[in-house]
């Protein structure tokens, strides 16, 4: 389990940082990328239909990859120290994303729910959300996420623990390839105490899974 951990540590520490746009290409030549797209599949970018195509998407990736120009830390800088007495599990279920599977560029969707508990502080409910679109919104695999989610959790909140358990349909697999649609692929991280403490997993789990 270690050695997985340091493993996704390792790599978040050596990717280029996201928001260097040194080398990013022009906005003509990711135009002129789609367009070259469209005639490997098949079709005429000069077609009155697709004139305007090149553009959209170009915008759509900017929206879609949006995650390579936000952080994790700006995200999480608000951390509210007062607890006032509350001393157990924070979950937040069910937040719905949408990511890009490194391999095929296609896109995996799916829910992820997050739990910490607090030691030093807590923070708004929403940015458990919006870290998740931090790195949601890039292309990797649904492995790397769900650890950089719990490592940024960790990193910047200081919790006795988080647990991360993220579901999602790869649509690499249900589109294209093997194609078969319905597949769930989960995913889950431990940190601190729900790393060592079985039963704080399995109550993590439970409240998931609970009352709806
Ligand atoms: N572990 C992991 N694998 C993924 C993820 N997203 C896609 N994949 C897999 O990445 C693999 C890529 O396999 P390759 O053999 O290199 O590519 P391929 O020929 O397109 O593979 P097929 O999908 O089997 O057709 C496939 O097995 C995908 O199911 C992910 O988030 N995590
Ligand atoms: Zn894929």
């Amino acid at each position: 389990m270690d050695a997985i951990v340091n493993l996704y540590r390792r790599d978040r520490d050596e990717r280029p940082a996201p928001q260097d746009a040194a080398g990013r290409p022009s906005r003509e030549d990711a135009e002129a990328a789609v367009r070259t797209l469209i005639r490997w599949a098949g079709d005429d970018p000069e077609r009155e239909g697709l004139l305007d195509t090149p553009k959209r998407v170009v915008k759509a990736y900017e929206e879609l990859f949006s995650g390579y120009r936000a952080s994790e830390a700006e995200v999480l800088a608000k951390v509210f120290e007062e607890v006032e007495g509350y001393g157990d599990i924070v979950l937040v279920r069910d937040i719905p994303f949408h990511s890009h599977c490194e391999h095929h560029m296609v896109p995996f969707v799916g829910k992820a729910h997050i739990a910490y508990y607090p030691s030093r502080g807590v923070v708004g409910l929403s940015k458990l959300a919006r870290v998740v679109d931090v790195f949601a919104k890039r292309l990797q695999t649904q492995e790397t996420m769900t650890a950089q989610i719990a490592n940024a959790i960790d990193d910047f909140l200081k919790p006795r623990g988080v647990a991360i358990l993220v579901e999602a349909e790869h649509m690499c697999m249900s589109m294209r390839g093997v194609q078969k649609g319905g597949v769930s692929t989960l995913t889950t991280q431990f940190t601190g105490v729900f790393r060592e403490d079985p039963t704080e997993q399995v109550r993590f789990m439970t409240l998931v899974r609970g009352l709806r």
